[in-house]
């Protein structure tokens, strides 16, 4: 890192900290194979930094990553959580009403959205979850060998939340590519984003229709959403855009997180140990492998004023990526952040965002981890990796397309 009287456009000011410079590519396939030792270097090189691969600001640090997530007021969504401004250039998509919304506009279906995704409303997807993961478990582990990625983490989430949705049987093939589509399009517009869109307008023909009133299963979260619009809380344009958002968030995210969790486990064997011996664990020990391995690494704000982030001045109008993965193992936070420990306390992680964006679904993942994790865990006295896991290069999320693994039955 080298310093300088301060990249990007000069602001008035207290004379400014000396900002370090890097020249990192985040969403170089480099990058993305290996991020720890960069975050380290990032979060050495100073509470904020100065990437001119993009012309962008940069916190690796948790502190910082907390205080831009928390202050939504000068950090906002609403010029779009990727690379792209919306302020200068055409989304690729109608923005989200969640995520790329401010207050007041994304308040009231945040309200809707909560209350659809209700703790009440997730607990009683917990018999259908669990009996989905006892029976693909018991059959994965006596096979004695299986993809845990393949066979397991990409496999149970799309058996499960299409069918909490509500969404007919067929096209749901398109489902992990939309989701490559809205996770790689946070990013810049490199080889990840264009291979991601090859197919985008089809697959957006899929997801539009997908998202009508008349497409969806009564009983479903879907049909939840479209009943909001009855009460006249919501109009029917804003029914359908969160049926959308419910769609690109509900199944990449928890297949990363899953295969995540199951790689990081199979790696600490006297960690599933721990797990074996006490499935209670399970629920920990997917918070901790969210905090661990962050399936989802970066968003960014904009800033809609000149501010001061760790004693660094930002100008107006400027993008500010916030690495949520490596504030999740910040030394300064974390005692021994690089290790996996289930019986960490994870409280003040990242790994689901924070403030008013904190993610609304987090109690569906939990789910869905757990229920996983727990029928594993009585079922297999040991993991072990047979091969290295194989990255899976995304601009946002940070997984693997295989996990082979060995268990050895309890
Ligand atoms: C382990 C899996 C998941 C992880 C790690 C994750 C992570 C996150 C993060 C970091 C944010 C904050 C975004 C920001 O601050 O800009 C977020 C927001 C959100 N998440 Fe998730 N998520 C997961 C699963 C889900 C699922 C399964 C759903 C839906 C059922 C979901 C729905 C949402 C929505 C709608 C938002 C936007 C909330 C808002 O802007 O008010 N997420 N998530
Ligand atoms: O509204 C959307 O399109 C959208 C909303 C939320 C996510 N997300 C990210 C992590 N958890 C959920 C992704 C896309």
């Amino acid at each position: 890192a080298t310093t300088s009287s301060g990249p990007g456009p000069s602001v008035p000011g207290p004379v400014p900290v000396p900002v370090p410079v890097l020249d990192d590519d985040p969403f170089s396939v480099s990058f993305l194979a290996d991020p720890y030792p960069r975050h380290e270097r990032m979060r050495e090189a100073g509470p904020v930094v100065w990437l001119s691969h993009y012309g962008i600001w940069a916190s690796a640090r948790h502190e910082q990553v907390v205080t831009a997530l928390t202050d939504w007021r000068a950090f906002s969504s609403a010029s779009g959580v990727g690379l792209a401004d919306f302020r200068k250039e055409k989304p690729w998509r109608v923005p989200s009403l969640l995520l790329e919304a401010d207050p007041p506009d994304h308040t009231r279906v945040r309200e809707v959205m909560t209350e659809v995704l209700s703790s009440r409303r997730v607990r009683g997807l917990r018999e259908e979850f669990a009996a989905v993961a006892e029976s693909l478990v018991g059959d994965l582990v006596e096979r004695g060998t299986f993809d845990a990625v393949r066979d397991l983490a990409e496999v149970f989430p799309l058996r499960v939340f299409p069918d909490a949705l509500g969404l007919p049987e067929e096209g749901r093939e398109n489902l992990m590519p939309y989701g490559g589509m809205a996770f790689n399009g946070f990013g810049p517009r490199n080889d990840l984003f264009h291979e991601a869109m090859a197919d985008a307008p089809r697959i957006q023909e899929w997801i539009n229709e997908s998202c009508r009133r008349e497409n969806l299963a009564a009983g479903g979260l879907g049909q939840d959403i479209w009943a909001f619009a009855d009460t006249g809380r919501i109009t029917p344009e804003q029914a359908a855009m969160l049926v959308r958002s419910l769609l690109s968030a509900g199944i990449d995210t928890t297949v990363y997180a899953i295969g995540n969790a199951l790689a990081a486990l199979a790696a600490h064997p006297g960690q599933w140990a721990r797990v074996h011996e006490n499935p209670a664990l399970a629920k920990l020990a997917f918070e901790e492998a969210i905090r661990f391995e962050s399936p989802v690494q970066t968003f960014f704000r904009t800033t809609t004023r000149a501010v001061d982030l760790g004693g660094v001045r930002i100008g107006p109008g400027e993008k500010i990526l916030l690495f949520l993965g490596a504030a999740n193992r910040d030394p300064r936070k974390w005692i021994n952040p690089h290790t996996l420990d289930v019986t960490r306390r994870t409280a003040g992680h990242v790994g689901f965002g924070t403030g008013i964006h904190a993610c609304v679904g987090q109690q569906v993942a939990r789910l869905e981890g757990d229920v996983v994790l727990t029928a594993l865990a009585r079922r297999a006295a040991m993991l072990s990796p047979t091969a290295a896991p194989e990255p899976r290069p995304n601009n946002t999320l940070r997984g693997f397309s295989s996990a082979p693994i060995r268990v050895e039955k309890a």
